[in-house]
């Protein structure tokens, strides 16, 4: 297959998609990122890359990062992970809060930022250092030490993160939550500051193509059902409340982020990262969605 003539294809045909977004602003930082910056990776579990574009840009994963939090505590806790988040999509916004007071301060599921938050709680019941130990699993599974926190953003989220202080502290008044709530909040805007390219993206996230094996040193990392069920969540609940017309239009599972990346994998393949910072209402990238509806339909390949 022409991967590379294929992205550059479509590098080109989506170029009407940039304008009708906006670059999120509500962190302050991100708003000064150029919107027209726009890249893509692949990466196959036979080992070739393809890019094209910025795709060697360093910029914000930030709800990305919610994929590889999970990685990290689904192996420690195993299903008990799931008696403190659900696995259920939950046809809101990302940030929202009113589900949270019905459901009694248990999460839809792990990748709105309620669920994250608690996910972040078990990393750091766990892990002593949860924020080095978050880069060093990021870097490990990318192949790259470039990975790193961008500060500016982490400050800026302190900053404006009134709501997802709101989603912790209510957590905490149904004892969903262990850690303190500041500390909560600092290990969580930590991960979601973190910086890397496509290319890096890519390569991460083909331990999710190859059933929870580290590609590069054949390194188990999540039992067989642990990636499965993972690439599930990411279907079901990786886009908010646009994970059905994800599903319908690109039919990957995938996650997004407000920094304006998407990553999404072709189990048993490979993965593709794509950066376009304007934002759809949704909340995720208008011309990445655009970009990855493109690739599966010029490929043929979707997991359905
Ligand atoms: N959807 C996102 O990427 C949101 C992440 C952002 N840091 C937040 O917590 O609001």
């Amino acid at each position: 297959m022409d991967y590379q003539g294929i992205i550059e294809e479509i590098a080109a045909l989506v170029r009407p998609e940039f304008g009708k977004g906006k670059v999120a602003d509500y962190i302050p930082a991100l708003a000064k990122v150029p919107a027209s910056k726009f890249g893509i990776a692949v990466r196959t579990l036979s080992g070739d890359t393809f890019q094209v574009g910025d795709a060697e840009e360093a910029f914000s994963i930030q709800s990305i990062s919610k994929v590889f939090a999970l990685a990290q505590a689904y192996p420690i806790y195993g299903e008990a992970l799931w008696e403190r988040v659900g696995m259920e999509p939950s046809g809101n916004p990302f940030n929202s809060l009113v589900q949270l007071e019905y459901e009694k301060g248990i999460p839809r599921n792990p990748f709105i930022n309620a669920g994250a938050l608690v996910i972040t709680d078990m990393l750091i019941e766990h892990f002593p250092k949860p924020k080095t130990r978050m880069l060093d699993f990021i870097r490990e599974l990318s192949g790259s030490d470039d990975v790193y926190y961008d500060y500016e953003v982490t400050r800026s989220e302190r900053e404006f993160g009134f709501t997802n202080a709101a989603l912790v502290n209510f957590m905490k008044s149904h004892y969903n939550i262990k850690a303190p709530v500041e500390q909560v909040l600092d290990v969580y805007f930590h991960q979601c500051s973190v910086a890397m390219n496509c290319r890096e993206l890519a390569s991460a996230f083909l331990l999710l193509a190859n059933h929870g094996v580290h590609p590069r040193n054949g390194q188990r990392i999540l039992t067989k059902s642990q990636a499965k069920r993972i690439n599930a969540i990411m279907l079901t609940c990786g886009f908010y409340d646009e994970a059905g017309e994800f599903a319908f239009c690109v039919g990957l599972p995938g996650k997004s982020g407000v920094g304006g990346g998407i990553v999404a994998v072709i189990p048993n393949e490979l993965s593709i990262a794509v950066w376009s910072p304007e934002l759809n209402e949704h909340g995720n990238s208008q011309a990445g969605i655009k970009a990855l509806e493109l690739f599966t339909t010029m490929t043929e390949m979707s997991i359905f």
